[in-house]
């Protein structure tokens, strides 16, 4: 099996090209290929599909047929998967770490162009080399939740990014927290789960943030969840608009809020490649 090995802000990705749509994806299989002792290495894995050979991919694209032209030309859908093998609907990380792939692998001309997810085709944009934006959707805020680490509950924004999220705006320091388990949270709320972002705000538009996300534990970076820390900053301030730096253990983000939008930014690189031979259980 043929692989590429790539890391958005150290959130990183197995990346497993899939030209004829005929890899199956077990849960072992991925949960092998993220283990770092005993397989690769990872947060998750990406496969890289043809939409058009995607079935579910092909659903995506009717149902969004409806939001206009642009949809019907994406050619490739992310099949995300958590490290425990779970699948997520949307990986903002991973979605600019696909891209980049597309680009470098001679997939996709550098510029602009769709992609597939399960969340909806979602719009990406780079040059040959460099930082990936990636047009995120409208952030949906559903609400305020909970959150507890240890004994300490936290208060924070439900923020649906086509994933579930509850981001916490804290005064306590995010760098001495124990993200090591899955944080407490209220699964009427979130009966899927949920990705918990933890964050202190730093200066004017600018907050450090810490993630435990669904499914991969905690991580050094998470895109989607960095627009969710963005949005509950953002409301705290009593803004709705304009540009936020989140920085990550992995690196900066920045996420741009509009009206009816976000855009996510940062760096997006392939550092691996090679060939696997699955022998997981
Ligand atoms: N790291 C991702 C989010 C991946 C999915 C998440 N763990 C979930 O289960 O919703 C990102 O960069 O957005």
């Amino acid at each position: 099996m043929r692989f590429v090995k790539g890391h958005g802000t150290e959130n990183d990705f197995v990346i497993l090209p899939d030209p004829d749509a005929s890899l199956e994806l077990p849960a072992s299989l991925v949960t092998w290929l993220c283990d770092r002792r005993a397989g690769i290495g990872a947060d998750g894995v990406l496969r890289v599909v043809p939409a058009k050979l995607s079935a579910e991919a092909g659903e995506i694209l009717d149902r969004e047929s409806a939001h206009g032209p642009r949809s019907g030309d994406a050619e490739w859908f992310m099949d995300y998967r958590n490290a425990d093998g779970s699948v997520a609907e949307m990986c903002g990380n991973g979605l600019r770490v696909f891209a980049r792939y597309l680009v470098d692998s001679g997939l996709a001309e550098p510029g602009e162009f769709d992609v597939v997810t399960r969340a909806g085709v979602r719009h990406v944009g780079l040059g040959p080399t460099g930082d990936v934006t990636v047009e995120m959707g409208a952030p949906v805020v559903e609400g305020e939740s909970w959150a507890t680490i240890g004994v300490t509950e936290y208060t924070g924004l439900v923020v649906n990014m086509g994933n579930p999220h509850l981001a916490c705006v804290t005064g306590d320091p995010v760098g001495r927290m124990d993200l090591t388990a899955q944080p407490g949270f209220d699964p009427a709320v979130f009966p899927a789960g949920v990705n918990v972002e933890l964050l202190n705000s730093v200066g004017e538009r600018r907050v450090v943030m810490r993630v435990h996300e669904r499914g991969s534990g905690e991580t050094r970076s998470c895109g989607t969840g960095a627009v969710a820390a963005a949005v509950a900053a953002a409301r705290l301030a009593g803004e709705r608009q304009g540009q936020w730096v989140v920085e990550v253990p992995g690196g900066l983000l920045t996420v741009t809020l509009g009206e009816d939008s976000s855009l996510l930014t940062g760096p997006a690189v392939l550092v691996a490649s090679g060939e696997v031979t699955a022998n997981h259980a």
